[in-house]
């Protein structure tokens, strides 16, 4: 077996979101969201499941607090529930919501846990999806003021920021393929919401550096690799659309201040053009102090005519599959962050969510989750190669600390290292949980 050292300066955390984990709903003046709204039009999430109670960490904070605590970790990323602030996405602040955040803030910061906060983890508030959403640029502004609102509250007490979490599952999984809320199914929509989403990331970050305020600030898109199945250019070229759709479109408006030319070319063959106002681009290149990389899954690809939307299809490698059934594909991770540094240079790289999905339950008091610690014992690995390729990686988010609410998946899908029973709301920690802590203790591990 090999021992995997990772960088004594490599800083540990795990991740979870606001309408995955809090629940409280309807609770001290919450306003709508559009996964409100969503998970509860019949077929749209697995089980009728909704978010109205969830893990109900908006009651049971300290508790898990304290399971990162004694984890170890260095770092809490979070999301804050717009529709908590700003209940009906502008206008009159909710105190309660802040108050809220106050002592989760303050709880993390008492424990010496640094919090990470995330500004958009896709609770759009519903009164603002009843006038456009993203596709409304009016929405843009209303996310800035939302996130002002948010740097003066917490100056001080969050020091690094996360404009928007997986713009792509923003736009085009939300609005092309329909899985995720609004549930939308239409290419030049998802377009047309991409680049909103760039742009109120853009200008959120030009106000948080013109307020002067302290701290750090990025965003996390989300990230998939497709290895070419031969050298063929249609196979290479088919591949490099795919993880281009995730990658280079959220990446290089931000870093370079355009958008990839083979993709407008392929969606303009697709009858899809962007439509961008003068100043877009500019506001959208504003430099970000780290990027937070979303990684889970990737595969090997073949050109296919007419297959999806790149005539690009996956290969039946005979991966092991997560219980979602992802394939398993730590190459995919390694191929993705030298990609990335490669392509869009140093700046610092926080991967703001790895993890896996097994759904084991509790038995005689204990979780025996091996799926997940194999996987991350190579995904892991694969960082650690990364990192000795040069990559800057700064820190890594393990998703999630609770199993909760998959999205389309409801509860039946279990990425935690913490067992939920939604029935009781008890927390049990799975095996996983005793190996990360190790991990994050010793700072190696047995591959
Ligand atoms: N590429 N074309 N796909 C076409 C077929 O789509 C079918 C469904 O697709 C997807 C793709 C991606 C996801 C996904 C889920 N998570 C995990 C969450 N991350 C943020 C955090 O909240 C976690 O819960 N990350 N990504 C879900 C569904």
């Amino acid at each position: 077996m090999a021992i995997i050292q990772l960088p004594k300066d490599l800083k540990f955390g795990v991740a979870t979101a606001a309408y995955q984990i809090e629940g409280a709903a309807n609770e001290d003046g919450r306003g709508e969201s559009i996964w409100d709204t969503f998970a509860k039009t019949p077929g749209k999430v697995v089980n009728g499941d909704n978010g109205d109670i969830a893990c109900d960490s908006y009651h049971r904070y300290k508790e898990d607090v304290q399971l990162i605590k004694e984890l170890g970790s260095d770092m809490y990323r979070f999301s804050v529930s717009w529709p908590r602030i700003l209940p009906n996405g502008t206008g009159e602040v909710n105190q309660k919501g802040l108050d809220y955040y106050h002592r989760l803030v303050d709880e993390l910061l008492e424990q010496g846990i640094e919090p990470v906060c995330t500004l958009y983890h896709w609770d759009l508030p519903q009164a603002l999806q009843d006038k456009g959403g993203w596709d409304n640029r009016e929405t843009i502004d209303a996310f800035t003021n939302y996130a002002e609102i948010m740097f003066k509250e917490f100056e001080g007490k969050i020091n690094k920021w996360i404009t928007i979490n997986e713009p792509w599952c923003v736009s085009f999984l939300s609005n092309y393929v329909g899985a995720h809320a609004p549930g939308n199914q239409d290419l030049q929509l998802a377009a047309n919401i991409s680049h909103h989403l760039l742009v109120a990331h853009g200008q959120t970050v030009k106000r948080f550096r013109d307020l002067g305020i302290d701290g750090e600030i990025g965003y996390a898109p989300n990230t998939t690799w497709k290895e070419p199945f031969s050298n063929q250019q249609k196979d290479i070229d088919a591949c490099q659309r795919e993880v281009g759709y995730l990658i280079d479109w959220f990446f290089e408006p931000v870093f370079h201040g355009q958008y990839p030319s083979y993709l407008v070319d392929w969606y303009k063959q697709k009858g899809v053009t962007l439509k961008i106002e003068d100043g877009d681009m500019e506001v959208i290149q504003q430099r970000i102090d780290f990027v937070g990389i979303n990684y889970y899954n990737g595969n090997v690809a073949r050109y296919k005519k007419g297959s999806g939307l790149f005539d690009c299809e996956d290969m039946d490698m005979d991966y092991k599959r997560t219980d979602i059934n992802w394939p398993i594909y730590p190459e995919g991770f390694y191929k993705v962050l030298t990609y990335i540094h490669k392509k869009y240079g140093d700046t610092p790289i926080y991967i703001t969510e790895n993890g896996a999905c097994f759904n084991d339950e509790v038995k005689d008091n204990q979780v025996n989750d091996t799926g997940r610690i194999n996987y991350l014992k190579t995904h892991l690995a694969a960082l650690q190669q990364s990192i000795d390729s040069g990559v800057p990686v700064k820190g890594y988010f393990c998703w999630s600390l609770l199993d909760n609410f998959e999205w389309a998946e409801g509860y039946t899908m279990r990425f935690g290292l913490v067992h939920m029973n939604y029935r009781t709301l008890e927390r049990t920690k799975k095996e996983s949980y005793y190996w990360y802590q190790q991990v994050i203790r010793n700072g190696w591990y047995d591959l």
